[in-house]
């Protein structure tokens, strides 16, 4: 099978993630059938395994298909709201994993809407690592409402992530850039990570180039602002701040 090409795929840069269109999602993260995205999952070695790592908007796939193989025991999802794009994903990792044998077998993509439905798919504390790549900035002051890092939104990353558990950041935009750390600096169950924690990190060099808006970035000699969060355990909330 051979790769998709991305021309075949195109679409508006914006889908309105406050609008309600037409998703199916489960009541419950257990009525979902993980197995349909991760066919291993039919396997006994790995029947217990459970979506670890989130990449939230994740378009084209970049950041699945270049952790996939430094992870390959993690389930790995991206979630997209554009049809086109998730759909471009989702041939992009079939292709994949029909070039290459047993590989790229722990990541999926979901077509869904992640400012609604989190908890619907995934257990408290369920998610180890969370990506928000080069996320869309809304500029505009009444479209603030539609950025997918809000203070609403905090409350259920926090409910979905394990106790330190970690959230990786990244925009060309520094306003975005630093209404996100304001938002997470201000809440009481995440605190920012200092360069000195993030050095032995090996995730960290690959959010700047292996997603497909990171390239464009780069092409356009655009600045790239990083911030780096850990899910505060709930036990230390209090000292927290
Ligand atoms: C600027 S693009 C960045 C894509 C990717 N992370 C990258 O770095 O190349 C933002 C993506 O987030 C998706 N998105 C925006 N709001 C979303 C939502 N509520 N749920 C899921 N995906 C969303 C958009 O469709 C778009 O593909």
């Amino acid at each position: 099978m051979a790769l998709p090409q991305k021309k075949y795929y195109r679409q508006r840069a914006h889908s309105n993630p406050i609008a309600d269109h037409c998703f199916e999602y489960p009541s419950h993260p257990d009525q979902y059938d993980w197995s349909n995205l991760y066919p291993i999952l039919e396997t006994d070695e790995a029947k217990e395994k459970k979506v670890e790592f989130l990449d939230v908007g994740c378009g084209y796939g970049g950041l699945l298909v270049t952790l996939s193989p430094m992870f390959p025991e993690n389930l790995m999802l991206g979630l997209e709201i554009r049809v086109k794009v998730s759909d471009y994903v989702n041939d992009r990792i079939q292709a994949l994993r029909s070039q290459h044998k047993d590989k790229y077998q722990n990541i999926a993509v979901l077509r869904t809407n992640a400012m609604k439905y989190l908890p619907n798919f995934f257990h408290k504390g369920q998610l180890q690592k969370l990506f928000f790549l080069y996320p869309d900035p809304h500029f505009k002051k009444a479209k603030h409402k539609w950025r997918i890092i809000n203070k609403w939104l905090l409350a259920e990353y926090a409910y979905v992530l394990a106790e330190q558990g970690i959230v990786y950041t990244i925009t060309d935009v520094k306003d975005l850039h630093e209404w996100m750390v304001t938002h997470f600096e201000e809440h009481p169950l995440f605190k920012r990570m200092t360069d000195e924690e993030l050095k032995y990190d090996k995730i960290v060099d690959k959010l700047f180039d292996s997603t497909e808006e990171g390239q464009k970035v780069t092409r356009n000699n655009g600045d790239k602002f990083l911030a780096v969060f850990k899910r505060v355990p709930d036990e230390f909330m209090e000292n927290n701040k």
